[in-house]
């Protein structure tokens, strides 16, 4: 597949250095802990930000080096931000008509251009009214219809619901859904939801860097990182591999499932599911189970279930009913054992 965007780039001031191809048509999710480079990152495919060394280039040509730099109005490149950035003083027509006038289009065929995108965002009876008189997820689908009326060769969307009403984000992520279908986009999100429906792929960031990148299902199946766990919502163990299917772990071992990539003395990794531990005051009698002893650090209420965190040299999440956790007794730095089957442990190599 062609390439639509490389950036091989380092920002001296931020700590940022990261090499990253995108390919035509791929959806790629950035995600990351706050001041990880997302942000960085989309400012450079913009053009707002230029590399202290590297470069960025958008469909093979280089668009930003240290010595060359193609100002962001002359990239194609549709920059979707968390709050949108409409010229207040022209009408909705007249917005989305401002990328396609600036490309040389003759008014006629830009008006035309213009009307087809706002139809197809949901926003066809919204055209003469000013950015004032639009609602917040009005006004986004507004931007994405300016943005996409651009012919872009990337878009990229800032956490586009995070300024949003909860209420009015699953039409616009279906919206989105159906319109960057064949585009090349990254999207910075905090949420899996967005990851799930809306990527291909997944970058995570840290520190600047890149720290892991594959297929959201291969990411987010095995995730190596303590963001990814939480962001997908499992625990992640850390030890050396004993066997194919035992992790020390320093102060116990766990026994999960059998992985033959797991090569005895390096490092590997273990997830579990929250709802797969169950908490005991001491340990069950007999049982084949993996038992995990820690004291409790957190208990939380999540939706309809309690979290309960506990060290166990390392820190994991079970999830409670709240009659268990009333049962129990539990409270902050109350001694427990965890337990977990071999079948609900995942094993997976360290990298
Ligand atoms: N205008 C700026 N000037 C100097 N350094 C900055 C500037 N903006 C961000 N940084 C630094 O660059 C690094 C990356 O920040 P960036 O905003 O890209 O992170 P982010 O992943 O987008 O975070 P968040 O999730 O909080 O938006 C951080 O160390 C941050 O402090």
């Amino acid at each position: 597949m062609a390439e639509a965007l490389t950036v091989s780039a380092t920002i001296a001031g931020r700590g940022f250095d990261v090499d990253l191809t995108i390919a035509e048509g791929e959806r790629v999710a950035v995600v990351g802990p706050n001041g990880a480079g997302k942000s960085t990152l989309l400012q450079l495919v913009a053009g707002s930000l230029r590399p202290t060394s590297g470069s960025v280039a958008l469909g093979g040509r280089e668009v930003a080096s240290p010595t060359t730099y193609l100002p962001p109005h002359r990239r194609r490149v549709a920059y979707v931000e968390q709050r949108p950035l409409l010229f207040p003083h022209l009408d909705v027509l007249e917005n989305v008509m401002f990328g396609p006038l600036a490309r040389g289009v003759k008014r006629q065929a830009a008006r035309a251009r213009a009307v087809a995108e706002l139809e197809a965002t949901g926003c066809g009876d919204l055209v003469h009214r000013r950015p004032a008189q639009l609602s917040g997820g009005q006004a986004q689908r507004v931007s994405l219809a300016r943005g996409l009326a651009f012919d872009p060769d990337v878009v990229l969307l800032d956490e586009p619901f995070a300024a949003l009403d909860a209420s009015v984000t699953p039409e616009l992520r279906r919206l989105l859904r159906h319109r960057l279908h064949g585009l090349t986009t990254i999207l910075v999100t905090h949420e899996l939801l967005d990851v799930v429906t809306l990527a291909d792929r997944i970058v995570a960031l840290e520190d600047g860097g890149v720290v892991a990148d594959g297929p959201v299902e291969r990411v987010s199946a095995s995730p190596s990182t303590q963001f990814l766990a939480d962001l997908v919502g499992v625990n992640l163990l850390g030890g050396t591999v004993v066997a194919g299917n035992r992790l020390d772990l320093g102060v116990v071992e766990l026994t999960g499932l059998y992985n033959d990539d797991l090569v005895p003395g390096h490092h590997g990794r273990a997830t579990v599911a929250p709802d797969a531990i169950s908490l005991h005051r001491s340990r069950p009698e007999g049982s084949p189970r993996n038992a995990l002893r820690g004291s409790v650090v957190a208990i939380e209420p999540r939706g309809p279930v309690v979290g309960v965190t506990v060290d166990v040299g390392q820190r994991l999440r079970a999830s409670l009913t709240p009659a268990a956790v009333a049962e129990l007794e539990l409270s902050p730095g109350e001694e427990v054992v965890a337990v977990v089957k071999a079948t609900q442990v995942r094993l997976h190599p360290g990298d």
